[in-house]
């Protein structure tokens, strides 16, 4: 490896853009591989990363290395793989033939398979299961805004120590868990959250604001935990409160949730659910790899997940350009009805 290891970002979005170029920003060498439109944009205005506590590093155009082919991935000693669930089985037939004996890969993704659709298709490769606990929005002309807190997680491993100290350096942080997929399982717990996102078309302060929407998040993760114990699955702890605490906390009334679960509303005012952003665009969404999840677990252990499966059913209706305008009220009468009726 060189004095200065290479890392490449496979994937130039809102994750890709924001911590590599927190990465650059602070000395590293990076190099990202992106789409047209990104490409573009990067190379017209460098990048802008800011974050919720005020943190305001930049990368100059001409510093940035960004682009649309693969070739920066033959000299790569870390990826950072961070593009949508359903691009990853692509990323892998793309790294596959040009990585260089060595080079290790972080699937950097929600979800819970990447990392080992990664593994399947780069044998030989170090593939690490990581965990972004924060929200990023892109602003534009290059500004990648992170609207909640967190530090960057991973699956321990002693390959990771000669990059730990630029995660450091960048304030990204880079935390080891010996049990990773209790990690990804406890996000996933979160991550119910942004098909309900995607639905309420609100900010996540604003829709978290209102009891309702926290009362179908409670519902949509009860169900969760439920088939989880069924599986014998111990999802981590990654706030004050464990997991099985969060349905209760969030059903709380608004004054008292407000008081209570202060850190949990301590996000920008703007920032939305990846799954938002996808719908926004009109792009297929990660509902699937969530929700979609939480069915399959239902279904593997003889039980049903009616909640996941509705979310998933209302999701694909948008996708395909059928946009009901949800109150949260409207919502949680639905899905109500979905876990009596009890058809998943
Ligand atoms: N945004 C957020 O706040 C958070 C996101 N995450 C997770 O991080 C992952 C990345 O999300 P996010 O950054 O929002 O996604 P984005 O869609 O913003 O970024 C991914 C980018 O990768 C591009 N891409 C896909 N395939 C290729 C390819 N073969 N070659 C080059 N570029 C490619 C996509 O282009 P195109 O769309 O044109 O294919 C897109 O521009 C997801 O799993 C998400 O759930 C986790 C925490 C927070
Ligand atoms: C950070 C969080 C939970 C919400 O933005 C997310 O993972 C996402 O939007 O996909």
């Amino acid at each position: 490896m060189a004095s200065t290891p290479e890392v490449v970002v496979f994937g130039a979005g809102s994750i890709g853009c924001y911590v590599g170029g927190r990465l650059a920003a602070t000395g590293a060498t990076v190099r990202f591989i992106g789409r047209e439109r990104v490409v573009a944009e990067v190379r017209a205005h460098g990048l802008h990363l800011t974050d919720w506590q005020g943190a305001d590093l930049k990368v100059p155009a001409a510093d940035v290395r960004i682009d649309t082919g693969p070739e920066a991935l033959s000299t790569a000693d870390l990826v950072l793989v961070t593009v949508k669930s359903a691009a990853t089985e692509e990323a892998g037939q793309t790294l596959a033939p040009r990585l260089k004996p060595g080079a290790i890969v972080i699937s950097f993704q929600n979800g819970l398979h990447n990392a080992a659709v990664l593994r399947g298709l780069l044998p030989g490769h170090t593939v690490l299961t990581g965990m972004v606990p924060f929200n990023v929005a892109a602003q534009g002309q290059g500004h990648f805004h992170a609207g909640s807190e967190g530090t960057l997680e991973v699956e321990r491993h002693a390959v990771l120590a000669p990059f730990v100290e630029a995660f450091t350096r960048a304030g990204l942080g880079l935390k080891q868990h010996a049990d990773i997929v209790a990690v990804q399982w406890a996000k996933l717990l979160f991550n119910l959250n942004n098909a309900l996102n995607a639905l309420a078309n609100l900010p996540l302060k604003e829709e978290l604001s209102q009891r309702a929407w926290r009362r179908c998040l409670a519902l949509a993760q009860g169900e969760a935990l439920a088939v989880l114990g069924r599986a014998g699955v111990k999802p981590a702890k990654l706030t004050p409160l464990p997991p099985g605490l969060i349905p209760v906390l969030l059903g709380s009334p608004d004054a008292v949730f407000g008081v209570l679960a202060k850190k949990m509303l301590a996000i920008d005012p703007k920032a939305r659910s990846s799954m938002w952003d996808d719908l926004h665009a009109g792009r297929k969404t990660e509902v699937d790899y969530l929700n979609g999840e939480v069915v399959r677990l239902a279904h593997q252990h003889g039980v049903s997940a009616p909640v996941n499966a509705r979310l998933v059913e209302l999701i694909r209706e948008a996708e395909g350009g059928q946009r009901r305008p949800w109150t949260g009220e409207a919502l949680l009468a639905d899905l109500k009805q979905a876990e009596l009726t009890n058809v998943s």
